[in-house]
């Protein structure tokens, strides 16, 4: 923390103090009004526990879409992928761009699986239970936690570092009041709130980067895409690994190694935080794939758009008066903090901006903290509480330790994220270590929808071997490469990436392995058998369909025997098929243990087939979406040559444009799609003032 701090300050540590509050203050009103709102005029109550956790599986297209955008939005791209760019060149913010997008494609696709095999779950962790039992259940409960905390705790402290480094603000005071604020809201709010809070914070905080971006552009210190691009250009800079060492190659050896293990990483951030499959889960049935799409389209506009811009715009000022400290440029620890940002704001938008950056630090912050919240309260109050302590606790029960969940959560980050910097862990770490731990159980995760033929055995081993395999090749590497196993050398940037390949990869060899050696096949229905919780919100026992339907043989290729087939009767009420029902709303019967034969699915003969067609897309997306942006978008350009005039100009507007259309898609359709409920809202509120 020293070096970050040793600068001089940016903003007063009033305004460091002063923002973090007063927004934490702000938020929880809002939310605190929301809720109302919702509860009155729209018949939603936080207080039931359905409605806490999956928003009664009910949320539309336009919100889902803000609300993952918003916690996949981290300060990594919007603040760090500036930073990273400065430090290695335009290659950067697109390595970073592909790192982030495909991700979300596949959730989608899991998701999807998950509405049809497991449509009754509240967390991915339910149905490792259901399927496997309690030792599986116990070791992804620790697996999602390691990720959580490692993951919330990182950004956390890397936004405190940044907060002090810009104010002088304490650390343990930025690392205590980041969750704190959070905790408030998201305890009176709920899963729900956090939808609402995230589309408030999502578009306060793309508004702020569209600023940021034009704003700097224009300026008369860099004078436009071409001034940029001369300014640039014209810097005698030698970047170790680049095409000749210039900032304005796509060929950069730092750049691919960096964007590589992001890949891996990220990957865990998605499959292995219960919060991106709790927002499938909650969304409506036809909301899913389109949501969480777009998202992976739009999110390519954060690193692409703000990194290029603001990271090239500090190579282009910083040796000339303009820049803030000058003569003094930023220390590598200051770059690694992330002040890159904050200095070319300052430089040359002033401290408004600079200050506005504090609010978007916060926003991207509190955003992504707050579903993090959310996925391990349900993880202490579900997972935990409700399955070991208490598994007949009514709804109001499950609801309080939810709400303590977030508290004990929030104290927990707090303590964890300056138990880090006292530890002097960087981002550099723990961009590094992450992988490492986070990915091994994300195959036999996938595998558990995906492959009737993984056996308990496989599950509980393969994670655990891809886990020892993946530390053993990343200190053996940083053993071989730099002669010594220590804190410096294990955050070398080949060591990692090799100890990500293994721990991502070799579970997948192990669970096959070890699930053909002693083989078994799974019964799809018993995810049927997953009970909602009792809740009063939700409507009456909804129908079951007239066909009936083998919903899960159907889902990706039926691969039960004849005999398993004839036996899988999901029997079906006699009249009323009511696809539309089950597309708007939540899976609504109430099961109870019973014999497999009697496990009727949910969904009708009509919704099934619209599920299948939305696989069938997501399916083919992800591929498209890997080729294109993992692919082609990167390898034919990673060769001998240097961006030209033309083409960066070319490359700069049409990253600019992507990030007007992000601010199109996740800010202004979500209102567009909620039309509705606000109208309806609005008509209450009215027809109340006029009594
Ligand atoms: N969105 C992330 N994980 O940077």
């Amino acid at each position: 923390m020293g070096a970050v701090s040793e600068g001089p300050q940016l903003l007063s540590q009033g305004t460091g103090y002063g923002l973090v509050i007063g927004l934490s203050i702000l938020f929880c009103l809002i939310i605190i009004g929301a809720v109302r709102i919702q509860k009155r005029y729209l018949s939603e109550d936080s207080n039931q526990s359905e409605m806490f956790m999956v928003a009664n599986r009910s949320v539309g297209t336009g919100l889902t879409a803000s609300a993952v955008f918003s916690s996949w939005m981290w300060i990594n791209e919007s603040v760090f992928s500036a930073a990273y760019t400065y430090k290695w060149g335009i290659a950067l913010p697109v390595w970073w761009a592909s790192g982030l997008s495909f991700q979300i494609a596949l959730m989608a696709v899991l998701g999807i699986v998950a509405k049809l095999r497991v449509p009754y779950a509240h967390t991915s962790l339910e149905f490792m239970r259901m399927r496997y039992g309690t030792y599986v259940h116990w070791l992804f409960i620790l697996l999602n936690l390691v990720n959580n905390i490692f993951g919330c705790g990182s950004m956390i402290l890397a936004g405190a570092q940044l907060l002090t480094g810009m104010t002088g603000m304490h650390v343990v005071a930025a690392c205590t009041l980041l969750p704190a604020g959070v905790v408030l809201y998201t305890v009176v709010g709920g899963l729900k709130a956090t939808f609402l809070t995230d589309f408030l914070h999502t578009a306060i905080a793309l508004i702020l980067l569209l600023y940021f971006a034009f704003a700097v552009l224009a300026n008369e210190h860099i004078g436009g895409v071409s001034g940029l691009y001369e300014k640039v250009k014209a810097r005698d800079v030698y970047i170790e690994g680049n095409y000749m060492g210039s900032l304005l190659t796509m060929k950069s050896k730092s750049t691919a190694l960096f964007g590589l293990v992001l890949k891996f990483g990220n990957l865990a951030l998605v499959l292995m935080d219960t919060a991106f499959w709790q927002k499938s889960f909650a969304s409506e049935v036809r909301s899913t794939v389109p949501a969480y799409d777009l998202v992976s389209i739009v999110i390519i506009a954060v690193p692409w758009c703000t990194g290029t811009i603001i990271g090239l715009a500090a190579r282009a000022v910083e040796n000339t008066p303009v820049w803030f400290n000058y003569p003094t440029t930023l220390t590598l620890d200051q770059v690694n903090s992330g002040l890159v940002m904050p200095y070319v704001l300052k430089s040359l938008l002033g401290t408004n901006a600079t200050s506005g950056l504090l609010v978007l630090i916060f926003m991207a912050i509190t955003s992504t903290v707050s579903s993090s919240m959310i996925a391990v309260s349900s993880i202490i109050s579900l997972d935990g509480y409700r399955t070991y302590i208490h598994p007949h606790a009514s709804n109001q029960q499950t609801l309080k330790v939810s709400h303590w969940g977030v508290v004990f959560h929030g104290c927990f980050m707090a303590g964890f994220a300056i138990m880090l910097e006292y530890a002097g862990a960087t981002n550099n770490f723990s961009t590094y270590f992450r992988p490492i731990i986070a990915c091994p159980g994300i195959i036999p995760m996938m595998l558990t929808i995906l492959w009737s033929r993984q056996t308990k055995l496989a599950a509980i081993l393969a994670p655990v071997l891809g886990l020892l395999a993946g530390l053993a090749t990343w200190f053996a590497c940083a053993w071989h490469w730099s002669g010594a196993i220590n804190i410096t050398t294990l955050q070398d940037q080949v060591p990692g990436l090799y100890g990500a390949v293994v721990s991502f990869f070799s579970p997948a060899l192990f669970s096959v392995v070890i699930s053909l050696l002693y083989p078994a096949r799974f019964d799809w229905r018993e995810f049927l058998r997953i009970e909602l919780i009792e809740d009063k919100s939700a409507p009456p026992s909804g129908n079951v369909t007239t066909e009936a339907v083998d919903v899960v043989g159907k889902l990706v290729g039926d691969d039960r025997t004849a005999n398993e087939k004839e036996t899988a009767h999901f029997a079906a009420s006699p009249s009323t098929s009511e696809p539309a029902s089950v597309l708007a709303g939540s899976p609504k019967s109430n099961y109870r243990k019973s014999d497999l034969d009697d496990v009727v699915h949910p969904f009708g003969a009509a919704s099934v087939a619209h599920i299948r067609r939305w696989l069938r897309y997501s399916t083919i997306y992800f591929i498209v979406n890997f080729l294109t942006t993992v692919v082609l978008w990167l390898l034919p350009l990673y060769r001998d040559w240097i961006f030209t005039k033309r083409f960066f100009a070319g490359w700069v507007i049409t990253a600019a444009i992507w990030e007007l259309g992000a601010f199109g898609a996740v800010v202004v359709y979500p209102v567009f799609d909620g039309r509705h409920a606000i109208a309806k809202a609005v008509r209450g509120m009215r027809g109340e003032w006029r009594r």
